[in-house]
């Protein structure tokens, strides 16, 4: 019988079912098990091509027999059902509609397909009008190219006639959220849904919707297929799509299951701050996976700003990149707060006013589709639901200082600081936004940015633990154990805490250089031994622990005392060095001035001068020459001494010099 013919495929393809949900959301995030287009495992695949050259070796008559197309389910998951097809010589898969937003993905295994789409179908077949679109694949090198197409119209699939079956893998990606997740998704920019803009799914309405779908579908094409998968899966997997998904989305993509939740991201890529996470998450990332209809019914919004402090290299910046990675943010702004200083009056505040146009742009696309919705009697929520859009301010106490607490400042600060205030009050969707500000000296804030409603939730991110400090390095030697080149006593338990142990008062970035410079003992062995592979040992990490050791102790120790030189400006001699480059300082003048400062010399002869003194003295250390270098030098060394120098020129050299330029 058919069936017992079919029995072999359908058991081969059971074998390749057990790729389990994980592997294939894994794979989703690799490009390389996709680069055959199929989500069979090769083992599964082999098994199963194996099958079908035996099958297809047989007169094909039998598949005439078959009252239809023969399906075997390959892989079910919440999100994702993967299915084989068999389809006679010149039979049809009879006409089936999916709601807008599936993704449906077609792979020729065998044979030669022809998939075509129709328009508003009558209820019990195709209609009389000719198809909006018909496109065929073949098993082959083109084959490695599944075709995509998106839910919405109806569509058939025919083996196409000359004596073989068509097997074909079949992909359904499940609708990610049919109105309000849709905008989640990061869909190239020139490509529509099929399905209308409007995200009704209605299968696209009239003829126009049809043109609109063939010629989206055509961009669509052009993607490959890991980029598509991989898309698709981190729009399944953002955290706001899984929040408009409690809202009301279809139970076949359901919120549970073994996706990676946002907190296990932070934690696979941030070490010993796990308190910190857990406080993120309950304030951040959690709510956000909420429906909004629950916050509105508590009567709560998620904070929009998350201020990050603590020393320098302990993970502040690297946190926030990861926290909007993990959002799955539709757009990522870093911003350096010294970079921002260093332009000219009256650009800062309008960079300020860019960074949030994304998300102002996309709060009014929702406001303007809520109410359209509303207009048309509907309770149905906003199509164009806004994406999430993470702007970092890095170093945020460049800029934003207590207002009026700079004598002299010229009110770029201020002004900057007014823009921030208005803008982090003015976006009106509160989903759509998150302003993460990272800095060393949170009491230099200005409190009008600390308090709630603005950069309401403050975390401390401080020097690892042992412990934490363990879990920095695994997570830093991770990818060189994956990939081999660590030796095994080096990853062992044992051999991590030791290390951690050895690396006492150790920031994140003080590990992550522990690591490099193991890394680099390795290649020079593999470069004298002519091409061996560079495996790092437990010695190579021991030695580097101890360089990197000696030098930040180097480095504390002359920090603390210039520190105790002069009590009153113990800043970061890391960041003179950030400000200087901001300055246009160039890197040996700067480097030279540095180390002088880190010997607390230069300070204490630069806090002895005067403010006019200090930046001619400073200037002709630096070697700053044109009126801008000079402008921009000023800026820095009121940053620098903390107080100001005065700002009129014939104050600023009390010497009565002239002889700037
Ligand atoms: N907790 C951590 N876990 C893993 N890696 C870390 C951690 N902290 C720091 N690192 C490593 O150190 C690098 C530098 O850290 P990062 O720039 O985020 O520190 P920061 O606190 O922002 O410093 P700064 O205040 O000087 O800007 C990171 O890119 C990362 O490689």
């Amino acid at each position: 019988s058919v069936a017992h013919r079919f029995g072999p495929l359908i058991d081969a393809a059971r074998v390749a079912a057990s790729a389990s949900a994980n592997e294939l959301r894994s794979k989703a995030s690799q490009t390389s098990p996709f680069s055959d287009g199929s989500w069979c495992s090769k083992a599964a695949l082999a098994t199963l091509s194996a099958e079908l050259t035996a099958l297809s070796a047989e007169p094909a008559g039998w598949w005439a027999g078959a009252p239809r197309a023969l399906t075997a389910s390959v892989c079910e998951d919440e999100r994702c059902l993967v299915s084989l097809f068999a389809i006679p010589d010149g039979g049809r898969v009879p006409l089936r509609k999916f709601p807008t937003g599936t993704v449906i993905l077609h792979r020729a295994l065998t044979g030669a397909f022809e998939l075509s789409r129709w328009q508003l179908p009558s209820e019990s077949g195709p209609n009389q009008r000719p198809p909006v679109r018909v496109m065929s694949r073949q098993c082959g090198a083109e084959a490695s190219e599944p075709l995509a197409t998106f839910g919405g119209l109806a569509q058939d699939l025919h083996a196409a006639r000359g004596g073989a079956c068509a097997v074909l893998e079949v992909a359904l990606l499940s609708p990610v959220v049919p109105t309000t997740g849709r905008a989640a998704i990061d869909w190239p920019r020139a490509v529509a849904p099929v399905g209308g803009a409007d995200g009704t799914g209605d299968g696209g309405g009239g003829g126009e919707g049809g043109s609109a779908a063939a010629e989206g579908e055509e961009l669509f094409e052009a993607r490959s297929a890991e980029q598509l998968l991989s898309t698709v899966f981190r729009a399944l997997d953002a955290p706001d799509v899984m929040g408009a998904r409690g809202a009301g989305a279809p139970a076949a993509v359901g919120a549970r299951g073994a996706r990676e939740s946002p907190i296990d991201a932070l934690a696979r890529a941030i070490g010993g701050l796990a308190p910190e996470l857990a406080a993120i998450d309950r304030r951040l990332l959690a709510p956000r996976q909420q429906p909004e209809e629950l916050l509105d019914a508590l009567g709560v919004t998620v904070p929009k700003g998350l201020l990050l402090h603590g020393p320098p290299g302990c993970g502040k910046t690297l946190l926030a990149r990861e926290i909007a990675a993990a959002l799955g943010a539709a757009t990522v702004q870093v911003v350096s707060g010294p970079e921002m200083m260093s332009r000219f009056v009256g650009e800062s505040e309008r960079w300020v006013r860019e960074l949030f146009e994304p998300a102002e742009r996309d709060a009014q696309a929702e406001a303007d589709s809520t109410l359209a919705a509303t207009a048309a009697g509907g309770a149905r929520r906003a199509a164009a639901a806004s994406r999430l859009h993470v702007i970092v301010l890095d170093e945020l106490d460049a800029f934003s200082r207590e207002r009026g607490s700079l004598v002299g400042d010229p009110g770029i600060r201020d002004s900057i600081v007014n823009t921030l205030l208005a803008k982090m009050d003015g976006v009106r969707s509160v989903r759509n936004l998150l302003v993460i500000g990272t800095t060393n000296r949170i009491e230099l804030i200005d409190r009008a940015l600390l308090r709630a409603g603005r950069f309401e939730v403050h975390v401390a991110v401080r020097p690892p633990d042992a412990a934490g400090r363990r879990d920095v390095l695994r997570i830093h030697l991770r990818r060189m154990g994956a990939e081999g080149l660590l030796a095994a006593d080096a990853l062992c338990d044992d051999a991590l805490a030791d290390l951690a142990a050895r690396a006492d008062g150790f920031t994140g970035a003080d590990l992550a250089g522990v690591v490099r410079a193991a890394a680099s003992r390795a290649l020079e062995r593999a470069a004298r031994a002519d091409g061996a592979r560079p495996v790092v040992q437990r010695a190579d990490l021991e030695r580097a622990c101890a360089e990197v050791g000696a030098q930040t102790l180097a480095m504390r120790e002359r920090r603390a005392l210039a520190a105790a030189l002069c009590p009153t400006h113990a800043w970061s001699v890391e960041r003179v060095g950030e400000w200087l480059h901001a300055a246009g300082v160039g890197a040996r003048a700067r480097g030279a001035f540095v180390d002088e400062l880190i010997d607390g010399r230069a300070l204490c002869e630069l806090h002895r001068l005067d403010g006019g003194v200090q930046e001619r003295v400073l200037a002709e250390q630096l070697r700053v020459e044109t009126l801008g270098e000079r402008l921009r030098l000023r800026h820095a060394l009121r940053e620098l001494m903390g107080a100001p120098a005065p700002l009129d020129d014939a104050q600023a050299e009390p010497g009565g010099g002239g002889d700037w330029p």
